[in-house]
């Protein structure tokens, strides 16, 4: 017990050190210290002062200093007289006026609370000084007591008895001199530097003095030519002949002056810039000053952004729905729940296995090994023959396993790329649903350090797949209808809503069926992004589709602008350096956040408006990918009049649901496979290398609808995200042709596509016998009148007018 007392107290008195040692001046004891150390300065000022006048009256009064009735001569009477008896007699002299004047400045600096990191040098240099001025004053004037103080006097007298009088003067002139070095860095090249600048200066003052006693010159010559010029003119009166001489000398004259007075000048300037050369010349040597001040810049300027940083934080760009909720898993439905995941039935797998090995062997392939993978749709056999079997045998017998299996949508893949075996999928009788809950709640997903990742489904080993969209950069999605596209287009619009906050990503959603997305208006001033003035955000007329790519090209283009001033290549790049506050807002610059668009039905649209939405469509998907945005497009039809060279050039990502051919397989990924799919998002995937077999999560449109509410519950953004305004043409034809300006061949061209009922081009060219370019002015202008309708890719354009009479009454009416 005793031991454990002893012990609390010692705690307690360590304790109480610690806070000793802790304790800082509040903000009035330091004003206050400060004020008294200033004027106890000035107070030993005016005592010093005093006391060289009265030192020798007051030496009576230092020994009664008590006594009362005992009067000083100094200002500061006895406290005055004895301190610098004190401080000058006994100690320093003269020199001791150092110790005023230092604790004036420390008063000044406790007082104004100035950083006090400078005191410590006055202080030390400011009492070395002292020391070595009472010592001067000692080694000059030993006599008098008064000049260099005990402490001086004795010092030189040390000095004196060692080192002699030479040896005293040689240390006292070195450590001056080390002071000056040490101090105010007075080395020889310094010193050669000022001296050559002051001669430069002088120099230029000099000169600048010659030129005025030369203007003096020059206006007293000005003066002297006026009255010149006043005789020859008088002269000229008097006698012609005689006038001219004169004249021509006076002329001569004045064309020296002329001549000199710019020359003069230019000399003048020379001059003037030349002490300017000199200094930076010289300059260029020492470099020290341009570097300096290059380093300040640079050091000012991350000061701000750090200072910016340390004062507010980081830019949080989720700050303005910072209590914004990510929706929650509970939303999402277990769809395999009750079947308990993925069933494996061993006496299938057998079957399966017995059925492979005997068919091969009908064909004298011998298995050396064989191996099963369950996934959830199809279980993936890996064969390895025996050796000298040919792979491309075992690919030729695809349509005779599956039919030995009885089973449709058997793939082989011979051999599989970087395992050395030979795959063949074949599909479960009972196949499991991956539902989005799983794929969303695994740790793949969750933990996916990616910038738009993607739960896209399981794989074939039954692992969640999570792609990254900003590196596909861009996903082409098809399939034939009702093998799962909307359903995909679900699940990535979800992941995204599950991973990313309302700040960080927009998508533009593109509906031409008018059905699919509409659930995701209610999101709209969360998560959406639209044109100025667009009543719904989601797209569901063509032209207005146009409108919104050219507006990304826009935003596209904007956007580059703002990377390139920012000195970032990318968009992460950019966000990040707009976070740490490196980029001033006032310049244009603001958080990027991603944009996403999808179009659901792309057949559609390219059918349409053609090349007008293919042209901006493949620059985005060229360009954009740098600057965060990114495009999804789903069709139904993988022909090749859809997914063209330009489309396929530029979207490397591309996942095919199940096809009705070899040739759409061919068309969406450049090789068979998605025709043998067996549907229900049983999908292929690439990323432009080797393809992998997925089984896309499944989301209902009820689960959909209880994210898209959870989220339109919240508070929201006063409106959707606002695209950039494009100014678009009127009446989507763009052309706005003056009847004056109409080819003289317009009527006549008028009835001949009328009469065919078809706005082609080339049928002008025929009929009229005109060329290729006159014939496309020709349908330009009738366009613009209302004649034939847009052009609409490769199809001829629609005329709009029914028969002769009709188009008569027409042009009669214009
Ligand atoms: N990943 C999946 N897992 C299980 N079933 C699916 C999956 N995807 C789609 N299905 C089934 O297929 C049906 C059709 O899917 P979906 O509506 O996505 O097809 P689609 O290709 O969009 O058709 P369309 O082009 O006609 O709109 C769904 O109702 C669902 O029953």
């Amino acid at each position: 017990m005793a031991k454990k007392k002893t012990s609390k107290k010692s705690v307690k008195t360590k304790k109480r050190v610690v806070k000793k040692i802790n304790w800082v001046p509040s903000k009035k004891q330091q004003v206050l210290a400060g004020l008294f150390l200033f004027f106890l300065g000035l107070g030993l000022l005016l005592a010093f002062t005093s006391y060289l006048f009265h030192w020798k009256a007051d030496q009576d009064t230092i020994t009664a200093l008590a006594d009362r009735s005992v009067q000083a001569n100094n200002v500061m009477n006895k406290f005055g007289a004895g301190i610098s008896h004190f401080f000058m007699f006994k100690g320093f002299g003269i020199a001791a006026y150092q110790i005023a004047f230092l604790l004036s400045v420390t008063g000044f600096y406790w007082f104004f609370r100035k950083p006090a990191a400078k005191l410590k040098s006055y202080w030390f240099w400011g009492l070395l000084l002292m020391l070595w001025l009472c010592t001067v004053l000692g080694f000059f004037a030993p006599e008098q007591a008064i000049l260099s103080g005990i402490v001086g006097y004795e010092l030189n007298d040390y000095l004196r008895d060692y080192l002699g009088f030479a040896g005293t003067i040689l240390v006292l002139s070195f450590l001056f001199l080390a002071y000056l070095i040490i101090r105010y860095n007075l080395t020889p090249d310094v010193l050669g530097q000022y001296f050559k600048t002051t001669r430069a200066q002088v120099k230029a003052d000099f000169d600048e003095a010659k030129d005025v006693e030369q203007a003096e010159i020059d206006a007293f010559l000005e003066q002297e030519k006026a009255k010149a010029e006043a005789e020859a003119q008088a002269a000229e009166d008097n006698n012609l002949d005689k006038n001219g001489e004169e004249k021509e000398k006076t002329l001569g004259s004045s064309i020296t002056f002329e001549n000199t007075q710019p020359e003069k000048v230019s000399a003048k300037a020379d001059d003037k810039a030349e002490p300017a050369k000199i200094i930076i010349g010289n300059q260029t040597d020492d470099v020290a000053m341009e570097v300096e001040q290059a380093a300040e810049e640079e050091v000012d300027e991350g000061n701000l952004s750090n200072k910016l940083v340390k004062d507010f934080g980081e830019f949080d760009p989720t700050l303005e729905l910072k209590n914004f909720k990510f929706p929650t898993l509970e939303l999402l439905v277990d769809h395999s729940s009750g079947k308990g995941g993925i069933t494996i039935n061993q006496e299938e797998l057998e079957n399966n296995k017995n059925n492979i090995v005997n068919t091969l062997k009908n064909y004298k392939i011998e298995i050396a090994q064989i191996k099963a993978t369950v996934g959830p749709t199809v279980t993936l056999y890996e064969i390895v023959p025996e050796a000298g079997v040919r792979i491309s045998k075992i690919k030729n017998l695809e349509d005779d396993i599956a039919l030995s299996l009885s089973a449709l949508g058997i793939r082989i893949i011979a051999p599989i790329p970087g395992k050395g075996t030979i795959g063949i999928e074949v599909p479960n009788k009972n196949p499991s649903i991956v539902s989005m809950r799983s794929v969303i709640g695994s740790t793949k997903f969750q933990n996916a350090e990616m910038q738009l990742p993607i739960a896209l489904g399981k794989n074939i080993s039954n692992e969640t797949f999570v792609a990254d969209l900003a590196k596909m950069p861009h996903l082409l999605m098809a399939g034939a209808t009702g093998q799962g596209k909307s359903v995909g287009l679900n699940a990535i619009l979800t992941s995204l809503l599950y991973q990313k906050h309302p700040a960080e990503v927009k998508f533009v959603l593109v509906d031409p069926k008018k059905v699919e997305l509409t659930l995701f208006n209610k999101i709209e001033r969360h998560y959406l992004a639209k044109l100025p003035n667009a009543e719904e955000a989601i797209i569901t007329d063509n032209t207005k589709v146009i409108h919104t790519l050219n507006s990304l090209c826009i935003e596209m283009d904007s956007r580059y602008e703002l990377l390139k001033d920012a000195m970032v290549r990318n968009i992460k790049e950019y966000n990040e350096k707009f976070k740490a506050r490196k980029l001033n807002p006032e310049n244009g610059h603001k958080f990027l956040p991603y944009i996403v668009l999808v179009v659901d039905e792309f057949a559609d649209l390219i059918m349409t408006a053609g090349k007008e939405v293919e042209i901006p469509i493949a620059r985005l998907a060229q360009l954009a990918r740098a600057i965060g945005i990114h495009l999804i497009i789903a069709t139904q039809r993988p022909s090749v009049n859809v997914i063209t060279g330009m489309i396929k050039a530029n979207f490397p990502a591309r996942i095919a649901f199940r096809v009705t051919s070899k040739i759409d397989s061919r068309t969406i990924l450049d090789t068979g496979g998605a025709d043998q799919l067996i549907g229900k998002g049983d999908m292929l995937y690439t990323q432009g290398n080797n393809l992998i077999r997925l089984q896309c999560a499944f989301v209902d449109t009820p689960e959909v609808e209880k994210i898209t509410d959870f989220i339109g519950a919240q508070k929201a953004y006063p409106d959707a995200h606002i695209l950039p305004e494009y100014e678009g043409e009127e009446n989507g034809t763009g052309l706005d042709i003056d009847v004056s300006e109409r080819d003289s061949l317009f009527n006549q061209a008028a009835e001949v596509l009328v009469t065919a009922q078809q706005g082609s081009a080339s049928l002008l060219q025929r009929k009229l016998k005109i060329g290729y370019n006159r014939a496309g002015r020709i349908i330009d202008q009738m366009e613009a009148a209302g004649i034939v309708g847009p052009f609409e890719g490769s199809k001829a354009r629609q005329v709009l007018i029914t028969d002769l009479n009709a188009l008569e009454e027409f042009l009669n009416e214009a």
